[in-house]
């Protein structure tokens, strides 16, 4: 039975634990992104990329939105990757039917399950969620699909009903359920405790859906691991529904470094897939976005700087390669005289103090007045020294 991974909120003893696992939900919750609408073609890129960095399972669309959605799931599950493809379906049998008319093996079939949703939302009660999810798992079994069942709007629902109706699900046949705080209200410590309750409960596979609202999805995503869930849910950029969800890079770094959980993908591929998903989406990738922003790993500031040259864990989480990224010596407003003495060596120049102080002066003018890091021609012509070549330090991009 999985249990808790940390016995007591105190600090982590860490147990050794099977790699925790990953459904990508760029291709469904992500394109819900508002304005976001990915062609056959980039969905089938992400597809194969997600794969390629060995995700477990890609939730690739939803059957219910019609003939196109359909070829592209079709299309997805020809490439036959590893990863295994989920469709994402209401509680309905036309989305179960729809399921099936593209060749889905996996289905993954959603109730509401606050009060809130239910009647607010359906007009509808617990007695009829029940029924509703079980007349649809027996339906999917019966013809042959594997699934598993989502509960919309968890974190707001009474958790004496989720585990009631769980236990029930298992009992039906659900492997894996999916706890969603589809409105992102959870906080990290309500989740180890209400979660860990959970798995107690009711054994088995759980995966966290969470969304970022209050800025919370990885935090929470984590507690959820903590708590005893096994499969974790996120999109890459953390692209999604309002603020979006846990996003896929940093669930997985903070999984492997903060709590030393395994994490079995290809996590040099995340700057280039990131990439792929901000175009694809048309969004700009935040230059200082956790983990694949492309300054995280640039260093400005004097005593960084003097820091990084010496070990660069003193002011790096991780090794940038790690994710495919590079270290970067920026040179701005706030560098000091290492750095300068780093670049002047670029150039096989030594230099004392009492040159390096004026250079340091005229960098920090410099950079003032154009509002942004100095390039290495900026630093050339601070020389005076046009002839040399370009030093290898350079300014974040602006
Ligand atoms: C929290 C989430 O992210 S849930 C996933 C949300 N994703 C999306 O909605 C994106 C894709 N959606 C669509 O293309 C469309 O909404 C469709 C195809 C699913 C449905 O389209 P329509 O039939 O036009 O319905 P519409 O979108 O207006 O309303 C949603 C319907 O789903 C029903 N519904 C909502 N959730 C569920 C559920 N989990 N199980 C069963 N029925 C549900 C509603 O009652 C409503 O049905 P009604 O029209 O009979 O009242
Ligand atoms: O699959 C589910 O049940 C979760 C649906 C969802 O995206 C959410 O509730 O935020």
């Amino acid at each position: 039975m999985p249990g808790p991974r940390f016995p007591s909120s105190s600090a982590p003893t860490v147990e050794p634990a099977a790699p925790v696992r990953f459904c990508d939900t760029t291709l469904r919750d992500g394109e819900q992104a508002p304005g976001v609408a990915f062609t056959a073609a980039e969905k089938l890129a992400i597809a194969a990329a997600l794969d390629a960095i060995g995700v477990h399972q890609i939730e690739a669309g939803i059957p219910a939105m019609g003939p196109a959605e359909r070829d592209v799931l079709r299309e997805i599950l020809a490439t036959q990757p590893q990863a295994g493809v989920v469709a994402w379906c209401r509680a309905d049998r036309r989305d179960i039917d729809a399921a099936v008319s593209c060749g889905i093996v996996t289905a993954h079939l959603t109730i509401p399950v606050s009060d809130l949703h239910l009647k607010s939302k359906l007009g509808r009660d617990r007695g009829w969620a029940r029924r509703r999810i079980r007349d649809c798992v027996f339906d999917a079994a019966d013809r042959g699909l594997r699934f598993s069942v989502g509960l919309e709007d968890a974190s707001r629902a009474d958790d004496n009903f989720v585990i009631e109706l769980a236990g029930e699900l298992r009992e039906w046949g659900a492997t894996r359920i999916r706890w969603a705080d589809t409105v992102g209200l959870l906080d990290p410590v309500s989740a180890y405790t209400r979660l860990g309750r959970l798995v107690q409960a009711v054994p088995g596979e759980w995966e966290i859906h969470a969304h970022d609202d209050f800025g919370l999805a990885t935090a929470n995503t984590l507690a959820a691991v903590q708590a005893g869930f096994t499969w974790v849910s996120t999109t890459v950029l953390g692209l999604g529904e309002r603020a979006g969800n846990a996003p896929l890079e940093e669930v997985a770094m903070a999984l492997r470094h903060l709590l030393k959980v395994p994490v079995d993908l290809d996590t040099t591929s995340f700057r280039r897939l990131a990439r792929m998903v901000a175009r694809a989406a048309c969004r700009p990738l935040p230059v200082g976005k956790a983990v694949v922003g492309e300054s995280v790993f640039a260093h400005e500031s004097g005593i960084h700087v003097h820091g990084v040259l010496r070990h660069p864990s003193t002011y790096e989480p991780f090794d940038p390669a790690e994710v495919g990224g590079q270290r970067r010596l920026a040179f701005g407003k706030h560098s000091g005289r290492a750095s300068v003495r780093y670049a002047l060596a670029q150039y096989g120049i030594t230099a004392d103090d009492s040159e390096i102080e004026p250079l340091l002066e005229r960098v920090r003018t410099t950079a003032t007045q154009t509002k942004r890091g100095l390039h290495g021609r900026d630093f050339q012509e601070l020389l005076g020294r046009a002839e040399v070549p370009a030093p290898r330090v350079e300014a974040p991009p602006s």
